[in-house]
């Protein structure tokens, strides 16, 4: 016999047998945007560290949301970047229900009612101390508490009309109180997108920058509460608690070093499962390419590709729309 007597490259040789054996097909349907707003109107604020990505006030807000419709990304994931004036160390204006975030929100699903709406649960952009949950004398992030602040939360964004909330805080049974308080408030349609596998990277550098809340953090962290970075069976025990409280979907975060959690996580649950490219990660893509160095258009591709190939049902970056546009060949 003839060596060698399987070739692999047969299937490479041609278009046509590369797309009959092609496992994954990343499409517009599969992102969801992000996006940053603002007080004001007609503002837009350039975030440094995150070139192409901006601070939008409510009407750009909509401009950007009528994008996702026309190009058939299904989702807009919102995080607001409040005045600073409204900041205190309770929290308090996360569950005003006048509040940038529930009026960005009402906006949208006013013109948009088709475009699912994420709203972020969790306190860092209201707190003077830039942490996620409500802290003690000793400044550590206390768990009950900032659950009963995250329930407030989650009810006033239901209210006023979000879609899911995803609670990215990982404080623990966060998800069974806010499922129980929303079905006692009959808002048994909002679903829940958990942050389940959250860990404590440095790659959420630039975000807290568009949210301004680095400079309250200061040189403080969230190791007590976001998981090890070391750690892969934790992840699964994370995922397994928040299903079982209710949770709709659950997220891996950050994305493209996190590959391998995200298959345990698809591969031990089958739930929906999404995963967070972060805002470190759009920032190395984007400066790569600026400087000539990288692709942008192939890597962003590849990368979000890999995010499918590795199990993801749903990918949350912020080249959503560039992305959605190249799969059109716009
Ligand atoms: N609750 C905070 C939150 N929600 C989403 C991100 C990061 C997103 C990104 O980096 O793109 C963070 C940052 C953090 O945990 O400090
Ligand atoms: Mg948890």
């Amino acid at each position: 016999m003839s060596f060698p007597a399987i070739r692999m490259r047969r299937m490479r040789r041609d278009a046509f047998s590369r797309a009959l054996m092609r496992e994954h097909t990343l499409l517009p349907g599969d992102l969801i945007m992000v996006a940053f707003v603002i007080e004001g109107e007609g503002r837009r604020e350039r975030v440094p560290s995150m070139p192409g990505v901006d601070r939008l006030s409510i009407d750009g807000l909509l401009e950007l949301a009528g994008e996702c419709v026309r190009l058939g990304v299904p989702a807009l994931a919102l995080f607001p970047a409040p005045d600073p004036a409204v900041k205190s160390e309770d929290a308090a204006e996360a569950w005003n229900p006048d509040n940038l975030m529930h009026r960005a929100t009402r906006a949208l699903k006013a013109k948009y009612p088709q475009l699912g709406l994420i709203g972020d649960v969790a306190l860092d952009p209201y707190t003077t101390h830039g942490q996620d949950g409500l802290i003690d004398a000793d400044g550590y992030v206390m768990n009950e508490p900032t659950v009963q602040a995250l329930v407030k939360m989650s009810l006033a964004q239901a209210e006023a009309g979000m879609d899911f909330v995803a609670p990215s805080d990982m404080m623990d049974g966060r998800i069974g109180s806010i499922r129980d308080a929303l079905e006692a408030a009959g808002h048994i349609h909002t679903r829940i997108l958990a942050y389940s596998a959250k860990y404590a990277s440095s790659f959420y550098g630039p975000f807290r920058d568009a949210v301004g809340s680095a400079a309250n953090l200061g040189k403080g962290n969230k190791h007590t509460y976001q998981m090890d970075v070391a750690n892969s069976d934790e992840a699964l025990r994370e995922v397994e608690l928040d299903l079982a409280e209710g949770a709709d979907a659950v997220m891996v975060k950050p994305g493209m070093p996190y590959l391998d959690v995200l298959r345990r996580v698809k591969d031990a649950f089958g739930a929906p499962t999404f995963v967070y490219q972060v805002s470190g990660e759009y920032a190395m893509l984007k400066a790569a390419a600026q400087n000539g160095w990288l692709d942008e258009k192939a890597v962003v591709l590849e990368s979000l590709t890999a995010f499918k190939r590795a199990g993801a049902d749903a990918i949350l970056t912020y080249y959503a729309l560039d992305a959605a546009r190249w799969l059109r060949g716009e």
